[in-house]
Formats: C-alpha cells, sequence, structure tokens
C-alpha cells in the first residue's frame, strides 16, 4: 500500500441537511392537518388508539390516522406506548387549543400569506411581492395579531416591570404605540400603569374617538393615557381589547397620523420595523424618538436578525430570527431588522440603548432614550 492510498479522504457531505428542508415543508403540513382534525384536542382527554382518534376525528380509514401519529411522534409531536397515542408534553402545552398556552392559530398564521412562499424567487428578482400578496397580509393582519396577543400582553408586562424597577416610568403619561396591533402592549402597560385599574377603566368609547381625542389623551397627567395607531382592517381588534380604558386609536400609517410631538412618557414599536424598507423604518424610528418627552423611553421589540459578516454558527444559532425575517420578504419590502442598524439610526438621533430586555426566548426589548438623558448607557 503506498503512503497515498492511506491518506484519509474528506468523507463525503450526506443529504441531510437538502432533505431536512424539504422534510420541513412536509412536517408543516402534516401538523396543520392534525390541528385541523383536532387530533390534540381529542387526546386532551387522554390516550387513543388509532380507531377511536380516527372515529372521533372523522377519517375514514384508521391507518391514514396511523400514518399521521406515526409521523407527529418522530416530529416529538406525540407519543405512544405501541397501542395507543398521547400529547407529548409539548403538544399538550402548545398545540391543544384550550390551553393557555395554545400556538395553534400561530400554527396557521405564522408563516404569512402562503402564496408568497412560491412567489418568493420571483419576489426577489422583482424587489418587492406582487401587490396580491401584500394585500393579503394586510387581510391576515387580524387574525395575526389575535394569535400573538397572549404572548405580548406577557412581553409588555415584564417590560413595564423592568421600566418601573429600573426608574425608567413611573407609571403615569402617555403611551403611543405604533402599529399597535391587538393592544395587547397597550393594555399591559397601561395596568401596569400607576391609578390605572383595569376592571373599572376611565375614558371614553376608544371607537369614537379617533383622531380627535388625541389632545385629550396626551393632556391626562396623573395617570396612563395611551394613543394606539394601526390599519383600519387591524384597529377594530384593539378597540375591542381596550374598551373602557382611556385610550385614543388612530386609523392610518403611522409615518402618516396626527401625533403630539415631545409628550409620551412611552413609545412602542413592536414587531414593525422588520417589516419596513430601511428607509420607512428608519423614519419610523425617528418618528418614534420625536414623539418621546425628555425622559420618554422608546420600547423596540423584534427578534433581531444577525448582522451580516456573522460566522456560520451565528446564522445556525438565530435560525427562527433569520426565518422569520426571510417570511418578513416573502410578503413585505422588509427584511428584518439588526441591532447594530437600531444602534446606528439611534445614535445619529443622539439616542441610545439603556437596557435590553428578553422576556421570551429571543424576542428581545430595547429600552431607548435620548443620550442627554441619566440612564446611563448600555
Ligand atoms: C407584527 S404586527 C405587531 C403588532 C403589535 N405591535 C404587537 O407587537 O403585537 C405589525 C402591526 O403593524 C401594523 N402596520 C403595518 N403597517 C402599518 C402602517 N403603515 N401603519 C400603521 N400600522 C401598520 C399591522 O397592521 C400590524 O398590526
Amino acid at each position: 500500500m503506498t503512503a497515498r492510498s492511506r491518506e484519509v479522504r474528506p468523507a463525503e457531505p450526506g443529504p441531510a441537511p437538502v432533505w431536512d428542508v424539504i422534510n420541513g415543508f412536509a412536517a408543516y403540513w402534516a401538523l396543520s392537518a392534525a390541528i385541523d382534525l383536532d387530533i390534540f384536542e381529542q387526546l386532551a382527554d387522554g390516550p387513543a388508539t388509532s380507531a377511536e382518534l380516527a372515529d372521533a376525528t372523522g377519517v375514514s380509514d384508521a391507518a391514514d390516522l396511523t400514518l399521521l401519529a406515526q409521523l407527529l411522534t418522530a416530529k416529538g409531536l406525540l407519543d405512544t406506548d405501541g397501542e395507543r397515542w398521547s400529547n407529548s408534553a409539548a403538544s399538550a402545552r402548545f398545540l391543544v387549543p384550550s390551553s393557555a398556552a395554545s400556538m395553534v392559530e400561530l400554527v396557521r398564521h405564522s408563516p404569512g400569506p402562503k402564496q408568497g412562499w412560491p412567489a418568493l424567487a420571483s419576489t426577489l428578482r422583482d424587489g418587492r411581492p406582487a401587490a396580491p400578496i401584500t394585500d393579503a397580509l394586510d387581510a391576515l393582519y387580524p387574525a395575526l395579531v389575535a394569535a400573538t396577543a397572549a404572548t405580548q400582553a406577557a412581553v409588555a408586562r415584564g417590560v413595564a416591570l423592568e421600566l418601573r424597577s429600573r426608574g425608567l416610568w413611573d407609571g403615569t403619561g402617555l403611551i403611543v404605540d405604533l402599529g399597535c396591533g391587538s393592544g395587547a402592549w397597550l393594555q399591559s402597560l397601561l395596568a401596569a400603569g400607576a391609578g390605572a385599574d383595569p376592571a373599572t377603566g376611565a375614558g371614553a368609547d376608544p371607537a369614537t374617538g379617533a383622531d380627535a381625542r388625541v389632545g385629550a389623551a396626551a393632556d391626562a397627567g396623573a395617570v396612563a393615557s395611551a394613543i394606539g395607531v394601526d390599519l383600519p382592517l387591524v384597529l377594530p381588534a384593539a378597540q375591542e381589547r381596550l374598551a373602557g380604558h382611556d385610550v385614543t386609536l388612530v386609523a392610518g400609517d403611522y409615518l402618516e397620523a396626527d401625533l403630539p410631538s415631545r409628550r409620551a412618557a412611552i413609545v412602542v414599536l413592536a414587531h414593525v420595523l422588520r417589516a419596513e424598507s430601511a428607509p420607512r423604518a428608519e423614519a419610523l424610528l425617528g418618528r418614534a424618538l420625536d414623539l418621546l418627552a425628555e425622559d420618554g423611553v422608546l420600547l423596540v421589540a423584534d427578534y433581531f436578525r444577525p448582522p451580516d459578516g456573522a460566522s456560520t454558527d451565528t446564522y445556525a444559532a438565530a435560525v427562527h430570527d433569520l426565518t422569520l425575517a426571510l417570511t418578513m420578504r416573502a410578503s413585505t419590502v422588509g427584511r428584518g431588522i439588526t441591532e447594530p442598524t437600531l444602534a446606528a439610526w439611534c445614535a445619529t438621533r443622539g439616542a441610545h440603548t439603556v437596557a435590553v430586555v428578553e422576556p421570551v426566548p429571543r424576542q428581545r426589548v430595547h429600552l431607548i432614550t435620548s443620550s442627554g438623558g441619566t440612564h446611563g448607557t448600555l
């Protein structure tokens, strides 16, 4: 045997990464079918055989139910003793619709408009999604914000505690939420504010207030009051959630809406920058900073994608954030946002992050003040 023939050749790469991606498509639709068939809800009452489950879910052939259940088991979504199926711990918590932590609606809506994905190549060639895809996203927003409301309410509660404990907010003043969605952020912040009483709440019917009440809300001093801005299709969701609170809801583009300058104790930009073009996102950040009173705090919440030029390991660790950014690109002109970009946009306006809170994994919330403030720099 020659020295040459003893050289160790690098192993040929296997196709597993490619199959993982192909199989991800099928796994998504298997989970969607299981949700549509009510499999997780049925199993919330206890384990069942394929025949029992097929009967309960209207599947005509128990062999099909078995096949679907086997794949869901392989994916960690069901367990089996060889005879009966049961929910895995994750499914019991996140896929039973009646569970407090249910992600069922998120499974349906978080990929955005489904027609955006087969059209992704042409979206990237054209530089923007076709108008019907963008329109479909606008139509989807009410369901999307409803699906994320519970999580956002919890995140906002955590942020409110942080603001109060750091002495960044005394619980009073005006709160402005640009792209308020379900109103979950405003609801949690108002509840955390001094004097706010979510049970009785003061204030007029937000459905009738619109722009005319902006001044009134801004003038409230002792307790927190709020203004929420969102698209006309989405505002009814916030109206319902915030009924009875001192909130003015403004329908329209958050870059154009008539809002009081330099008055807000808190401005919220939660999960909105990532869907905008860079110039509009930067303008929106500038607008949010302009709304702040001198000692006000801007909250920017997002799943930040890693900056360009990072390592393979960094991207691997950020697969969720990168997927979300590409999901944005499939139906908007946005490409997600990075933390260095946010810092640069703030710096040119004399503002900076004083703390970052991560109330749920990877969802990061920057607490931003103007650099003239007394809160220090991160
Ligand atoms: C991902 S949702 C986030 C909602 C909310 N901030 C939250 O964190 O739950 C994005 C929101 O921005 C709103 N939005 C998008 N474009 C907008 C615009 N040009 N003006 C006002 N709101 C807009 C959408 O309708 C949607 O409610």
